[in-house]
């Protein structure tokens, strides 16, 4: 078996083709949307993702709102950033970028997020939203996974997942939106307590891994025919490297790869929280 390949890149160009007519209708409402980010230092990853965020708002017309501060920047200087953004009216949603420099606090930097202009989904009252199953903006890759997914058709309803990784921008959030009501999956969250990783995923019909370990998923692990998303991206001399061995695609019907498959959905993802979000305050 050779997997059908779950295209990201072609699924984020539609996604923005789709999203274009919406953000007119702002725009001719005197509502354009408009994308902050924070980004605090140096790390080549995180420049090359925000620069790609503001890419595609530009392509469909949100504006951009850029707050790009040295790795020497303070908690202060990084709160500071954020009010400024829950300030601005032009910023309708935005992201800090993580993870954030040594010594400053994620956590206390997130909850400062005004929870209306949460892009990310990752504030916890909008965590909470989706715990309580509630309607609230929800974080990129996982709804990215999902969405890829629902568009090739794989169906999820009473299927067994395995994610790999409790990671709170992925892992985390995943179980929590796989097992929704409207999606109704069954989860199993593995991370390093687990005893046995290889039976949890082999017992899979559909695999997330999100470990960042490169190569960590090998084909001996996967249920023929299974769908697996590659959601762990390394940066080496090489290139970017994936959680997931390339034999893989022998044995799997689906794969999500990297580069080319969650990557890119989760910047789909954002430009739509950014969008709705837009539409939410234009209501009032
Ligand atoms: N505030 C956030 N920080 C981080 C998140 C997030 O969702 N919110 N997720 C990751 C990084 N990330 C988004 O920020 C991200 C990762 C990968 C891609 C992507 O398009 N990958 C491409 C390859 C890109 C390349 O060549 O470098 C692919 O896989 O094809 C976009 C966004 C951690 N931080």
């Amino acid at each position: 078996m050779t997997a059908t390949k779950l295209d990201g890149k072609a699924t984020l160009a539609a996604i923005l083709d789709d999203l274009k007519t919406r953000v007119e209708a702002l725009t001719a409402a005197g509502r354009t949307p408009g994308l902050g980010t924070v980004l605090v230092g140096d790390d080549p990853g995180s420049h090359s993702y925000v620069k790609a965020k503001h890419n595609d708002c530009a392509k469909i017309g949100i504006e951009s709102i850029r707050r790009d501060l040295p790795a020497d920047a303070t908690q202060a200087d990084v709160e500071r950033a954020i009010d400024e953004l829950n300030a601005d009216p032009a910023c309708t949603g935005y992201i800090v970028q993580l993870p954030l420099p040594k010594g400053l606090d994620s956590g206390a930097v997130l909850e400062r997020i005004d929870p209306a202009k949460d892009a990310d989904g990752l504030h916890p009252t909008n965590l909470g939203r989706l715990v309580l199953q509630e309607p609230g903006p929800l974080p990129c890759t996982p709804r990215g996974v999902v969405e890829l997914l629902r568009r090739y058709d794989v169906p999820l309803n009473g299927a067994k997942v395995t994610v790999l990784g409790r990671g709170v921008t992925v892992g985390r959030p995943l179980g929590l939106l796989l097992t929704l009501r409207s999606v109704n999956a069954t989860v199993t969250l593995c991370h390093t307590g687990t005893k046995d990783v290889a039976a949890e995923l082999r017992a899979a019909d559909v695999v997330v891994a999100a470990a960042g370990v490169p190569g960590l998923v090998t084909a001996d692990m996967i249920k023929p025919g299974a769908a697996v998303l590659d959601v762990g991206i390394t940066r080496g001399e090489n290139g970017l490297v994936g959680d997931v061995a390339p034999e893989v695609a022998e044995v799997a019907s689906y794969l999500a790869p990297v580069p080319g498959g969650v990557g890119p959905m989760t910047r789909g993802m954002l430009v739509t929280n950014v969008v709705e979000s837009a539409e939410r305050l234009a209501q009032g």
